[in-house]
This record gives structure tokens, C-alpha cells and sequence, in this order.
């Protein structure tokens, strides 16, 4: 039987990755990776200092998040059984989520996506997290939305969790099993 589906949800700082994305493995009763934590201190020192992650720092750590994925959804070298996984990952570019799919192909991508100004309130209201507003311009700059040929959904990031777990409940209903490449809005 082909392991169960990884779920990344992704998007730009303050779009909701790390709320919607527990909230979402607690709905489906699934592990939940933050991939925040899988980062290297190096980039988060350089996030805390307002400056963005360029493609030399991130691959090592979506190397991380892919292989961590594969871990977790296909139970390999974690003693457990596969389960599926909800990871939260920014994911901004193309080129990211390839990476991603090439450790693990099953993987479909959530994108939540909001404006900026909704975004720029949340990450001014938000403490006790490394990552300044500053770089939200950076982020939204470097965000690829997902395309037709790409595994996953669009859904809106100022929707409550509790909306967007219903939306995803319904896209995994739609499309149950294997790699789907359905359209985007
Ligand atoms: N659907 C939502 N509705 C209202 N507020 C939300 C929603 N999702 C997240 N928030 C709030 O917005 C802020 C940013 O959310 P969160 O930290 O989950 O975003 P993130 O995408 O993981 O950010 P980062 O990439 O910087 O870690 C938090 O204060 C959170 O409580
Ligand atoms: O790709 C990136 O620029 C980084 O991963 C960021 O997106 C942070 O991880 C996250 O958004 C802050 O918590």
C-alpha cells in the first residue's frame, strides 16, 4: 500500500503556517513538523537580524524538511508507522517545493495565501518570535504561488483554521490518494 500523504502547509511569514498547520495534523490526527525548528541557528540568528535567507541558506534546511517528511510519512527510521504528516514550511519558491517533492513525492503543498497588509497586522501584533515584519516584503518577493502542475490548493490565509481544515478535509476527500495535480484559482 503506498504510504499516506505529507501535507505542507506554506506561505509567506505571518500567513498562519505554524497555527493552521497543528491545528490541522490535531483534525486529522497526524504528526505535526514545524519546520521552523529544523533550521540551523546560523538562519535564525540572520532572520532575528532582519536580514532574509538567501538560496545558500535554505537548501541545506529543505534538504532537512524533505527528508524529515520522508521520516515521518513513511515511518522510516522513526520505529513508528507510517501516519502522514502536517509540516509547516514557508516553501516560497518552485524550485523549494521540488526539493521537497524529490524526498518525498507524495507530498501536496497548502498554500496560504493573504494580503499584505492582513499579514504586516499579524506579524506587528505577534511576540516572542524571531522573525521581524521587516522581512515580510522579502517573503512576498520571493513567493511563487502554486501552480497548475503542482500537487496541492490555494486557500485563503485570513480564513480561520477551522475553514481551512474543512477545505483541505474536502480536497483530500477529492483526491484521495497518490500525487493529484489539480487546478489552482
Ligand atoms: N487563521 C488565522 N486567523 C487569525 N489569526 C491568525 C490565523 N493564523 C495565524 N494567526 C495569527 O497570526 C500570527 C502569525 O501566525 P503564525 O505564527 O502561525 O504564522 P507563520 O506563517 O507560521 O509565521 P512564521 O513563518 O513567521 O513562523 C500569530 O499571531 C497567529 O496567532
Ligand atoms: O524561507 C524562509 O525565508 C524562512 O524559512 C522563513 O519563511 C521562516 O522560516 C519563517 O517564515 C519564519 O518563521
Amino acid at each position: 500500500m503506498n504510504p499516506p500523504p505529507a501535507l505542507v502547509v506554506m506561505g509567506v511569514s505571518g500567513s498562519g503556517k505554524s497555527t493552521v498547520g497543528a491545528a490541522l495534523a490535531e483534525a486529522l490526527g497526524v504528526p505535526f513538523v514545524d519546520a521552523d525548528d529544523l533550521h540551523p541557528l546560523t538562519n535564525i540568528e540572520k532572520m532575528r537580524a532582519g536580514l532574509p535567507l538567501d538560496d545558500d541558506d535554505r537548501w541545506p534546511w529543505l534538504r532537512a524538511v524533505g527528508d524529515a517528511i520522508r521520516a515521518a510519512s513513511t515511518g522510516t527510521g522513526t520505529g513508528a508507522p507510517a501516519t502522514g504528516v502536517v509540516v509547516a514550511c514557508s516553501a516560497l519558491r518552485v524550485s523549494y517545493r521540488d526539493a521537497i517533492l524529490e524526498r518525498a513525492p507524495r507530498t501536496r503543498f497548502v498554500l496560504l495565501q493573504g494580503d499584505r497588509e492582513m499579514l504586516l497586522g499579524r506579524l506587528r501584533s505577534r511576540t516572542g518570535h524571531f522573525m521581524p515584519a521587516s522581512l515580510l516584503d522579502s517573503q512576498l518577493d520571493a513567493l511563487e504561488p502554486l501552480g497548475p502542475h503542482e500537487p496541492g490548493l490555494t486557500v485563503d490565509a485570513a480564513d480561520t483554521p477551522e475553514a481551512v481544515i474543512a477545505e483541505v478535509r474536502g480536497f483530500l476527500t477529492r483526491s484521495p490518494d497518490g500525487p493529484q495535480r489539480i487546478a489552482h484559482p
